[in-house]
């Protein structure tokens, strides 16, 4: 399969702080990337970086497998469609004159214009002077602009930004289906793991302008492994006595990691045993919030 995406490096510093530090992306054709952090994580400079918005300070961006530089920049990101920030549009113009400005600026056939209204759900509205769309018809206008070109690779930051759970809907299901149905592929950022969680297959989190995972989704649900959740009368005993596996614990559990049947079966003869009452014994699986929290050990981050 084809790298779309890979930097090396890449780094930026805005006054004498390295706000994205040696960041190595790597995007494959037909993925939908999930590119994940918390507000100020450096998302949105990461991806100005991709579409030669921003110049990095260090590192290099490859494109279809060709190194960006000041010659190439504009063929390669002829390939590329992108939302970044809020989309930009003339309120007093309609939909479709809106999409027609950019048209001529970029010499688009006529029929992708029809086409990328028709993916956004937007071909009723057309019509419509923008200042009177609500703020999902205006992203979704924004998200037909990014696809105009049918492109090889979209680049959305925070696609779903500011709508409400409909709008949400609707975009995911927009954007889940744009690598099968026209063979793009998809960079988004989103500080919400649910979020990349429903529309993602592969994950780069960043964090303080860090990488600090970067691999399929399913990779990061492994990650989750499962563990059991033993509640039982005397939780500081039920501790004491079951100190060799380590166990956490959380509201009048205790929690305990990778254990094979016979372990919780053991455990169980062993609690009774010695004299504690099982109250209840469960498997649970670690959210991804919680992967999250143990990859950078910070508290509500997302
Ligand atoms: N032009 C700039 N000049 C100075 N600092 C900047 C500039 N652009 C971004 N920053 C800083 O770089 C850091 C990363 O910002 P960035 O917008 O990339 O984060 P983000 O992950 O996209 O967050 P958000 O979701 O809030 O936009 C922030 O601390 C921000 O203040």
């Amino acid at each position: 399969m084809e790298t779309i995406v890979s930097t090396e490096g890449l780094s930026k510093e805005y006054g004498g702080v390295f706000r994205v530090k040696h960041v190595d992306l790597q995007i494959r054709e037909g993925e939908v990337y999930g590119f994940l952090g918390p507000n100020g994580a450096g998302k949105s400079t990461t991806m100005k970086m991709l579409l030669g918005l921003v110049k990095p300070t260090q590192g290099t961006v490859h494109l279809f497998g060709k190194q960006m530089n000041d010659k190439n920049r504009v063929e390669i990101l002829r390939q590329t469609g992108a939302l970044i920030e809020s989309p930009s549009y003339y309120g007093h113009l309609t939909g479709m004159e809106n999409l027609r400005v950019m048209q001529k600026l970029l010499d688009i056939p006529e029929k992708n214009l029809r086409e990328a209204l028709r993916i956004v759900r937007l071909e009723n509205q057309a019509g419509k002077k923008v200042s009177h769309y609500s703020l999902g018809m205006k992203q979704r206008l924004g998200i037909a602009m990014a696809l105009m070109r049918f492109p090889k690779l979209l680049v959305l930051d925070e696609p779903t930004n500011g709508l409400d759970p409909a709008g949400i809907e609707e975009i995911r299901e927009l954007i889940k289906a744009l690598p099968q149905q026209y063979g793009m592929t998809v960079m988004l950022s989103s500080h919400l793991l649910a979020e990349v969680d429903q529309m993602a297959t592969a994950v780069g989190i960043i964090d303080h302008g860090e990488l600090i995972f970067q691999n399929s989704l399913e990779v990061l649900r492994r990650k989750s492994a499962h563990y059991v959740a033993v509640r039982t009368q005397d939780s500081e005993e039920a501790a004491r006595l079951l100190e060799r596996y380590r166990p956490k614990r959380e509201a009048g559990w205790l929690l305990l990691e990778n254990l094979s049947d016979a372990a919780v079966a053991q455990i169980n003869q062993q609690l009774v045993c010695s004299g504690v009452q099982v109250f209840r014994i469960e498997e649970r699986q670690r959210s991804l919030e919680e992967i999250f929290l143990d990859l950078t050990g910070k508290e509500g981050a997302l």
